[in-house]
């Protein structure tokens, strides 16, 4: 089976964190779904130089990178990830969407109100506890 390394950024403004929903996916399990931006990490690359890419390109973002946070190893019916979560807080840029289709800047209290990935959902458990 196919495993993947993967970052996703928690960004934190305030006490609002930055949720995007996917699109469409030839995997119905993660269409759609909601998560925390990021992607796969390429060859060569640190954590946090994929994390700073993939926020620019999906976002239009700079992030400052302040602490990971949890990693997760999951197992979908098609591939498994392992995603290291890393809390940011935003440091330049204006917001524009290019591969999502929606975005929510939420309080950790209300994470539950969104369809999570299911490898998410140990890290909206422990944001939500903290
Ligand atoms: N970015 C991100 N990916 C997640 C999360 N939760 C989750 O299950 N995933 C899965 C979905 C994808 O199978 C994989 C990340 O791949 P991706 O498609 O976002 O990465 P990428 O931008 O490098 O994509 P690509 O170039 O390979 O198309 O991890 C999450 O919170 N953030």
């Amino acid at each position: 089976m196919k495993h993947h390394e993967v970052v996703a950024a928690v960004i934190q403004n305030g006490d609002q964190i930055l949720c995007l929903q996917r699109g469409p996916s030839k995997y119905h399990y993660i269409a759609h779904k909601w998560e925390f931006p990021g992607g796969k990490v390429e060859p060569g690359e640190t954590q946090e130089q994929a994390i700073i890419r993939e926020i620019h390109e999906e976002l239009g973002l700079q992030v400052d990178v302040r602490a990971a946070f949890l990693t997760v190893e999951h197992e979908y019916p098609d591939f498994k990830i392992t995603m290291h979560s890393l809390l940011c807080t935003p440091a330049g840029g204006e917001l524009v969407l290019t591969e999502h289709v929606g975005y929510q800047w939420l309080p950790a209290s209300g994470l539950l109100s969104l369809d999570w990935a299911a490898a998410d959902l140990p890290i909206v458990d422990k944001l939500m506890a903290q």
